[in-house]
Order: structure tokens, then C-alpha cells, then sequence
């Protein structure tokens, strides 16, 4: 899938180096920060890509309006503020900076670790307003003292790697990283029942997911040591604020430190406002390095997409992942090709399951791409997905999904078998029917190698304009180039498989498009045209 970018809108504050290498690199860019959604939606049409931090609410209806849209960028981490399925849906890339702000939101997370246990705000604000007041603000130190890190991902390890200089012994929570990797920077990983008694501080460090969502609520602080103090740098709604305001107000929690809340900027400042609340304005990634980094690595991510040389950061769109090399591409093309094959010859069955053989080393890779690609095909002859496939413009990306939607199962596997360098793929219907399709790759050419079974003797080209045809006996050209020329069609090769059970199968090469019926041909073969 070659991703094409002319121009790209930035609407939010980015570093002026995310415009530079853009522009440089020949893509066109407008930095608008100050659009209403209203404003976005009218706006959005006229882009192929968008760049945003976390202020621009990327909604479905913005997505939906970006009818040019091929791809948001996410010049930070967080992509909450994107909807990823809409996204996924209309076939758009979605991606970030996983890393560029790691740095910046660790340090940020351990300053406000820091000045809360030693009420730094608080007493700030006390001697601007003249106060010497020693005694108001009696601290605690960090050391000898457990630190809960709820998220080992990037942020959450850095976090623990810095409190532990201070002397605090790291304990945390991460379903996907494992106790041996978290001991690997001295974190012992303890189940959420265990670490709640355990904390003298928690900090918080996941994406905001159903599964976080109020995370910490009355019912965790009541399991907390009172005196608990608590960090949020990572996303609003991970902490229940009201329960956090009760907590604070009963004691139960002696401070927290917050730099990201629900609504942004919240609305209610009672929370904020608490003497034992440090609050900062979602500065994690506000410093010059983090926001230098995201800007370079978001314009570079959109370069290097646009001149086919990885794809990094994407987080819906792992079918490119190996699809954008050069010798991909005609593998993606037979895919494709296979796939409407497959959906004009099998009309008469719903399809269930699609079983796809890869065979040589040049597709060890190619599983997840080749899938997508017989989908694209298959699926953009038929009504298949809701309407949506229809309406949506098909590619590697939103194929998976509707196929999903749709109930057919996917499979590919990769064997390392001669004759190397092939795909078999089989389609199955939900009555048990199987259509099987092999075929492989020429240089440009995209060939067919057989139909159910049935060889072509000089395998059949794919590559343009072609009709494909069922037999219930042996054609001879002659036939087949009469009818076709009362058609009005220009006849440039013709293959046909062996005859196996009164079956065989064929491709015409045209020398353009079909664009009449195919009355004449249809008398002699079940033909269907297409261009490919
Ligand atoms: N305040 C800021 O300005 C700022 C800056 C950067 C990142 N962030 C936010 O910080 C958070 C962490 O970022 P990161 O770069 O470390 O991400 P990451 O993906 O590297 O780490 C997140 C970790 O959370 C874990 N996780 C997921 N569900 C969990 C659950 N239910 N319980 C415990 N752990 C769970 C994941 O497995 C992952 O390891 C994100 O929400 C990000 O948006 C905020
Ligand atoms: O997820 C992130 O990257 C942070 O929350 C930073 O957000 P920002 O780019 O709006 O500062």
C-alpha cells in the first residue's frame, strides 16, 4: 500500500522542526491551533494527514469528514484522544512517538513524587504571601520508604530506576511485563491486592483503557495505609476524583501530585485547589528535549511512510508492517487479485474461513499482509461488512476488520516446502463448500497457477484488464476469441486450465476494459471481466 501525502494539517502546538522536515521533504503543511471542532470538521477534507498532541479531539465525526485522510499523527504518546477504531474503519493509519516524551513525563512524575512529600506548593505559596511559617510544613523523606508503580512500561521503569537513588524500595503492577522483566530494574512485581497495603506512594503510569478507568476509587484507598500519597502523570480518569477528594478530605490520602485530569482543562477546580494537591497543567512532556524529539519523530514517521521506508509508531495498521518494501508489492498485488477471483467465481456461497499457504522465504513475513490483501479483493466485490466495507474505501488496513465483522476466520502459515515461492489460499463456505486458488510472483508479472486443483500448463497473467472464466468442458481459443470480438473486446492472450470432472477454468487478457456485457462469451464459458 503506497501512502500518497500532499498536504498535512497540524492543529495543535508542535516544535517548528515537525513543519521544517515535513516541508522539506515536499509535503505541504498548515499549523492551525486555534480550529473549534466545528472549524475542524470543515477544514479537515482538504488534508491527508493530521498531526496532533493532546489538546485536538480527533472524534469519529472528524475522522468521518476527513474524506481524504490517510493518516493522524500523534506527536506524543497518549492516543486517547483519537478514535483509533473510526480510524481503523475508514482505513487510516493512526500513529505516535512511543518514547520521544519517555524522558520528560518520568522526570516530571518524580518532581511532583518529590515536592509533595516535602509540600513544596504549599509552602511556595505560603512565603509569596510573606508567610515564614517552618512549622506548617513538616515533611517526610522518600528514603527507606515503597514506591507502587502501577504501569512498568517506559515510563513507569524510568520512574522506578530514579526513586530508588532516593533509597525507595519499587514495587508494581503490569499485566503484560513479567515478574523476571520487572526485577530487571529491581521492581518486585506484586499482584494490585498485594500492593495496596504495601504503598507509602503510588504513582500511575497506563493508558487510560476501560480496564484502568478509575482504577484507584474508594474502595482502593480504604485497602491503602493511611497517610497514602499518590501521583497521576499519566492519564484523567485513572483516578477517581471525587474518591480521591473524599480520601484527601478524610485523611486517608495525605497528598497527591496531578498533572493530567478528566476533563482538560477541568471545569471543577475544587480538586486542584485541595492544600494537599500539587497540580500541574499536563506538563509531563512539556519540556524543550521531549517536545524537539516528538515533533522530529512524527514528521520523520510520516517521511519514511511516504517514501516506503518502514512503517514505526503505527497502532492499527499492523498488516503494512511488512507490506511497504518493494518486494512486497506484487505479493500484496496477487493477494488482491486471488481474492476477487475468489469472490466472482464463488458467488453461490457464504464465505466462513479463509486458509492462506505461504510457501519460500521470501514470505516467511508476509502472513499478515496477505491476509488483508485477499480480503481487499474479496471484499470489494461484494456487500460484505454492513455496508461499511462498501462505503469505505478498502485497504490493508480496515479489510481485517471487516472480514472480522463480517465472521470470516482467517488463517495464514508460512512453510517452509517446495515449490518455494507461492501462495495457496482456500476459501471456505459455510455450507462446506472450498474454492482453491494457487499463485506466485514473476518479476511484475502476478500469475495464476490453479484453480479447485485444476493446473494451468502456462500459468495465467493477472496484470490488468482480464476475464476470468469457469468451463463445464474444453474451450478452444477459436471459441473463445469469436465470442469475445462480437463482444467488441479486444482479446490479448488466453490460459486456460486442464479439464479435470467436465470442469476447467481460464483468464483473457483484454486489451481494456470490459466495459459492455459479455453476452456472446458468456454462451460459451461462465465469464466474469474484471480489471485488476
Ligand atoms: N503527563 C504527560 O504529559 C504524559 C507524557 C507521556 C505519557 N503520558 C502517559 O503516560 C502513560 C504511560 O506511558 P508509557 O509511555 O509508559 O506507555 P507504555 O505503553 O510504555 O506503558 C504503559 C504500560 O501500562 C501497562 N498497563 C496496561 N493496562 C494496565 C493495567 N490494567 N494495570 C497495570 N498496567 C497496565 C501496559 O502493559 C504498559 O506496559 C500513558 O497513559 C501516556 O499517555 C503522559
Ligand atoms: O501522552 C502524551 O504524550 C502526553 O500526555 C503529552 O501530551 P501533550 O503532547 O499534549 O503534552
Amino acid at each position: 500500500m503506497v501512502v500518497q501525502l500532499k498536504n498535512v494539517l497540524i492543529s495543535d502546538e508542535v516544535d517548528p522542526k515537525c513543519v521544517q522536515i515535513l516541508q522539506s521533504n515536499g509535503i505541504e503543511v498548515v499549523q492551525n491551533v486555534t480550529l473549534s471542532k466545528e472549524q475542524l470538521i470543515a477544514e479537515i477534507p482538504k488534508y491527508d494527514g493530521l498531526i496532533v498532541r493532546s489538546a485536538t479531539r480527533v472524534t469519529a465525526d472528524v475522522i468521518n469528514a476527513g474524506v481524504n485522510l490517510k493518516i493522524i499523527g500523534r506527536a506524543g504518546t497518549g492516543v486517547d484522544n483519537i478514535d483509533a477504531d473510526a480510524a481503523t474503519r475508514r482505513g487510516i493509519i493512526v500513529m505516535n512517538t512511543p518514547g520521544g516524551n519517555t524522558l520528560s513525563a518520568a522526570e516530571h512524575t518524580c518532581t511532583l513524587l518529590i515536592a509533595l512529600t516535602r509540600n513544596l506548593g504549599a509552602a511556595s505559596l505560603s512565603m509569596k504571601e510573606g508567610k515564614w511559617d517552618r512549622k506548617k510544613f513538616m515533611g517526610t523523606e522518600l528514603f527507606g520508604k515503597t514506591l507502587a508503580i502501577i504501569g512498568l512500561g517506559r515510563i513507569g521503569k524510568e520512574v522506578a530506576l530514579r526513586m530508588q537513588s532516593f533509597g525507595m524500595t519499587t514495587i508494581g503492577f503490569d499485566p503484560l511485563v513479567s515478574p523476571a522483566e520487572s526485577a530487571t530494574f529491581n521492581t518486585e512485581w506484586l499482584s494490585l491486592e498485594e500492593i495496596w497495603p504495601r504503598a507509602d506512594y503510588i504513582t500511575l503510569h497506563t493508558p487510560l483503557i476501560p480496564q484502568t478507568k478509575n482504577l484507584i476509587n474508594d474502595d482502593v484507598f480504604a485497602k491503602c495505609k493511611k497517610g497514602i500519597r499518590i501521583v497521576n502523570c499519566a492519564r484523567g480518569g485513572i483516578i477517581d476524583e471525587d474518591a480521591l477528594l473524599r480520601a484527601l478530605e478524610s485523611g486517608q490520602c495525605a497528598a497527591a501530585g496531578l498533572d493530567v485530569f478528566l476533563e482538560e482543562p477541568p471545569k471543577d477546580y475544587t480538586l486542584v485547589k485541595h492544600p494537599n494537591v500539587i497540580a500541574t497543567p499536563h506538563l509531563g512532556a512539556s519540556t524543550i528535549e521531549a517536545q524537539s524529539r516528538v515533533a522530529e519523530e512524527i514528521a520523520q514517521q510520516f517521511v519514511d511512510l511516504v517514501q516506503g521506508k518502514c512503517l514505526f509508531g503505527a497502532i492499527n495498521a499492523s498488516a503494512l508492517t511488512n507490506a511497504l518494501s518493494a518486494s512486497s508489492q506484487p505479493w500484496v498485488q496477487l493477494g488482491e487479485q486471488l481474492g476477487r477471483i475468489a469472490s466472482l467465481l464463488t458467488k453461490d456461497f457464504a464465505l466462513k474461513n479463509v486458509d492462506i499457504e505461504l510457501f519460500g522465504e521470501s514470505l516467511k513475513n508476509g502472513g499478515s499482509y496477505f491476509i488483508a490483501s485477499v480480503m481487499v479483493g474479496y471484499l470489494s466485490l461484494t456487500p460484505l461488512g454492513g455496508g461499511d466495507a462498501a462505503s469505505s474505501k478498502l485497504n490493508l488496513i480496515n479489510a481485517p476488520v471487516f472480514a472480522k465483522q463480517s465472521g470470516i476466520t482467517t488463517k495464514a502459515t508460512w512453510k517452509n516446502e517446495l515449490p518455494a515461492e507461492h501462495v495457496k489460499v482456500n476459501f471456505q463456505g459455510a455450507g462446506g463448500e472450498a474454492f482453491e486458488l494457487q499463485g506466485t510472483v514473476a518479476g511484475k508479472n502476478n500469475l495464476l497457477l490453479s484453480v479447485q486443483g485444476h493446473a494451468f500448463k502456462i500459468p495465467a497473467t493477472l496484470n490488468g484488464n482480464i476475464v476470468v472464466y469457469r468451463a463445464q468442458k474444453a474451450v478452444s481459443v477459436a471459441d473463445v476469441l469469436t465470442a469475445a470480438a462480437k463482444d467488441g473486446v479486444e482479446v490479448v492472450a488466453v490460459s486456460a486450465s486442464e479439464v479435470k470432472n467436465s470442469q476447467g477454468f481460464g483468464i483473457i487478457n483484454l486489451a481494456s476494459p470490459a466495459t459492455g456485457k459479455l453476452d456472446n462469451l458468456s454462451t460459451v464459458v461462465d465469464a466474469h471481466a474484471n480489471t485488476l
